[in-house]
C-alpha cells in the first residue's frame, strides 16, 4: 500500500458486513474489498468486520489486539487483527455465539433472516463507536468512521448517545434494505429509551438511525442521490433524505471496479483477450456454451449474473425469454436469492433444455466466464443504486441491456456502450431485445459498441478522490471544533 512517506493521512475505520476477501453475498462485499485499498494510498485504513466463520477460516494469521464491554444485551467481544497479503488492516469483531455459524451473513440456509440480527449488528455497531473512543484496548483510534449501509449503520446513533464527538460517514448501498425490527430490540440493543432517530412507522429502523445521525451521507451514484429524495425510490425514507441533501450531507459517488477484472489478464479464462482480439473473445463464448451445456447455435447468448430478488427484474426476463429463443438467442442465468425467482430461472431451464440454463448459487469464476462469453448482459432492475454487473460485463466487452434507473444511468451511453430501456415493463425490454438482435446482426457495429464499452473507465481513481476529500472536511472541521 503507497502512503507519503511522512503522514499516514488520516485515520480512517471502515466499517462493514461483507467484504470479498473473506465473504461476499452481494455488492457490498466488492466494494468493502475495493474501497478501503484504494484510500489506503490516502489514509490510515483499517476495516472492521463481524468474525463469521468465513474470516476465522481464511487461513490469514489473526492475533488479538483487543477487546470490548458487555452493553446492555449486547455481549463482550474480542478484537482480532488480520493482514491481508497485500497490506491491508482487517480489524475483526469476535464473539462465538453471534457470528461463528455456517452461511450467510444476514439469513439462515432457509434465507429467512437470523433471528438475531437486531444483536448481532447492533454489536458491530457498538464495537466500532468503542474503538472511535480508544475504549476497546487498540493502540490505534480512528479519526472517522465510514459505515456502509443499515448493518452498521447504528454506529453513528452509538457516538450520539454516548456523546462522542468522532465524525461518521454512511454510505448507503442499498436503501431498501433497512434494518427494520420490533420496537422492543430498543431494550435488548443498550438505546436510550426515547430513540426518535430510530422510528420507524412504530419500529425501529437501524439505517433510518444512521441517515439521521451520521454527518454526511453517501450513497453509489449521483442519479440514485437523486432519485431517493423523491417517494417513488426513498423507502419511506425520502423526507428526511431530502433534508440532509438539503444540509448539503448528501452526494452521490459512482463506484468503481476494482482492477482484478481484466480480461487481458483473468485465471478464469482459459483464453484471455483484449480490446479488438474478438475472435478470442469468441472462444470464450464456445467455451462458456460447453461448460454450460448450451447448444452451439450461431444466436446471441444473453447472461443474467445477480442475487434473484425482486429489485434485479428477474420475473421480466423470465417473461421476455421466449422471444429470445424464438429468435434464435440463448440465455445463462446465475444467482440464488428468493425462492420465487429461483423457481422462475429453474423453470426457464426446464422448459428450454440445452436452451436456457439456470446455476443456482454463487460461482465467482463463472461470473466471470459469463462476462468474457456473453453477449448482452440482461440488468432489468427495478431500481438500482448504482450496479456492478454491467461494469464488468462492459470490461469483458459483454454489452448490458438495462433498465435506465441510478447508476446505469451514471454507467451506459444508450447505442454506444450499452442499452437502456425507460420503464421496467417487459413490452420495454422486448423492444431493447429487437434493437440487441438487429445490433448483433451487423458484426461492425456489434463490435464498435464491444470496444467502446471495454474502453469505458470505471475504476475508482476519482471516487476515491472524492471520499478523500469528504473525510479531509469532516476531520478538519472536526478539529477545528
Ligand atoms: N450467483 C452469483 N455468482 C457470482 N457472482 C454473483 C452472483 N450473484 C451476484 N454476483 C455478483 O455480485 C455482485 C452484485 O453486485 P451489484 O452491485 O450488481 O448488486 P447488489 O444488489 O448486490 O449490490 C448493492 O450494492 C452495490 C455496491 O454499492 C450497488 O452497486 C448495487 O446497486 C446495490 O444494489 C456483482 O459482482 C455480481 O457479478
Amino acid at each position: 500500500m503507497r502512503r507519503p512517506d511522512n503522514d499516514p493521512g488520516e485515520k480512517i475505520l471502515f466499517v462493514t458486513s461483507e467484504m470479498r476477501d473473506f465473504i461476499k453475498a452481494g455488492g457490498l462485499g466488492d466494494v468493502s474489498a475495493a474501497l478501503p485499498r484504494v484510500l489506503a494510498h490516502e489514509h490510515d485504513v483499517r476495516v472492521l468486520i463481524p468474525g463469521y466463520r468465513a474470516v476465522l477460516e481464511a487461513g490469514t494469521r489473526m492475533k488479538k489486539v483487543g477487546a470490548t464491554r458487555k452493553h446492555g444485551e449486547l455481549p463482550a467481544c474480542e478484537i482480532g487483527e488480520l493482514e491481508t497479503d497485500d497490506g491491508l488492516h482487517v480489524l475483526v469483531v469476535c464473539n462465538e455465539v453471534l457470528f461463528n455459524r455456517e452461511g450467510s451473513p444476514y439469513v439462515n440456509a432457509k434465507g429467512i433472516g437470523w433471528p438475531d440480527n437486531d444483536l448481532r449488528f447492533a454489536t458491530l455497531s457498538s464495537v466500532a463507536a468503542d474503538i472511535a473512543a480508544g475504549r476497546a484496548g487498540l493502540e490505534w483510534r480512528p479519526d472517522l468512521l465510514h459505515l456502509n449501509d443499515w448493518t452498521c449503520a447504528l454506529a453513528a446513533c452509538f457516538l450520539h448517545w454516548r456523546h462522542q464527538s468522532t465524525p461518521s460517514v454512511l454510505t448507503i448501498h442499498n436503501l431498501a434494505y433497512q434494518g427494520i425490527f420490533p420496537a422492543s430490540a430498543v431494550s435488548r440493543i443498550g438505546v436510550p429509551e426515547h430513540a426518535p432517530e430510530l422510528d420507524f412507522h412504530g419500529q425501529v429502523s437501524y439505517l433510518r438511525g444512521g441517515i439521521a445521525k451520521a454527518d454526511f451521507l453517501i450513497t453509489v451514484s449521483e442519479s440514485y442521490a437523486q432519485q431517493i429524495v423523491d417517494p417513488v425510490h426513498g423507502c419511506g425514507m425520502d423526507r428526511l433524505l431530502a433534508r440532509r441533501r438539503h444540509e448539503g450531507r448528501l452526494v452521490g459517488i459512482l463506484n468503481g471496479i476494482d482492477p482484478s477484472w481484466r480480461p487481458q489478464q483473468d485465471d478464469a479464462l482459459d483464453t484471455p483477450f483484449s480490446v479488438g482480439e474478438w475472435e478470442r473473445r469468441q472462444y470464450n463464448t464456445v467455451a462458456l456454451r460447453e461448460e454450460l451445456g448450451l447448444y452451439p447455435v450461431p444466436g446471441p447468448l444473453f447472461i443474467f449474473v445477480s442475487r434473484m430478488v425482486h429489485q434485479k427484474g428477474l420475473d421480466l426476463v423470465y417473461e421476455a425469454a421466449p422471444q429470445i429463443i424464438a429468435a434464435g438467442g440463448q440465455l445463462a442465468m446465475i444467482g440464488r436469492g428468493d425462492p420465487l425467482f429461483e423457481r422462475m430461472a429453474t423453470t426457464l431451464a426446464k422448459r428450454y433444455p440445452g436452451r436456457i440454463v439456470a446455476r443456482i448459487g454463487f460461482e465467482e469464476g463463472l461470473a466471470h466466464r459469463m462476462f468474457a462469453g456473453g453477449d448482452f448482459l440482461l440488468m432489468p432492475s427495478r431500481y438500482e443504486p448504482c450496479g456492478l454487473s454491467q461494469m464488468y460485463a462492459q470490461a469483458y466487452g459483454c454489452l448490458p441491456i438495462a433498465h435506465a434507473t441510478g447508476g446505469l444511468i451514471d454507467t451506459i451511453e444508450d447505442g454506444v456502450s450499452g442499452l437502456l430501456f425507460q420503464h421496467a415493463r417487459v413490452s420495454d425490454l422486448r423492444s431493447c431485445l429487437q434493437r440487441a438482435f438487429r445490433i448483433f446482426a451487423e458484426p461492425l457495429l456489434l463490435e464498435a459498441m464491444r470496444g467502446a464499452a471495454m474502453l469505458e473507465r470505471h475504476d475508482w481513481s476519482r471516487s476515491g478522490q472524492r471520499y478523500t476529500g469528504i473525510y479531509r472536511q469532516l476531520c478538519t472541521h472536526e478539529a477545528a471544533a
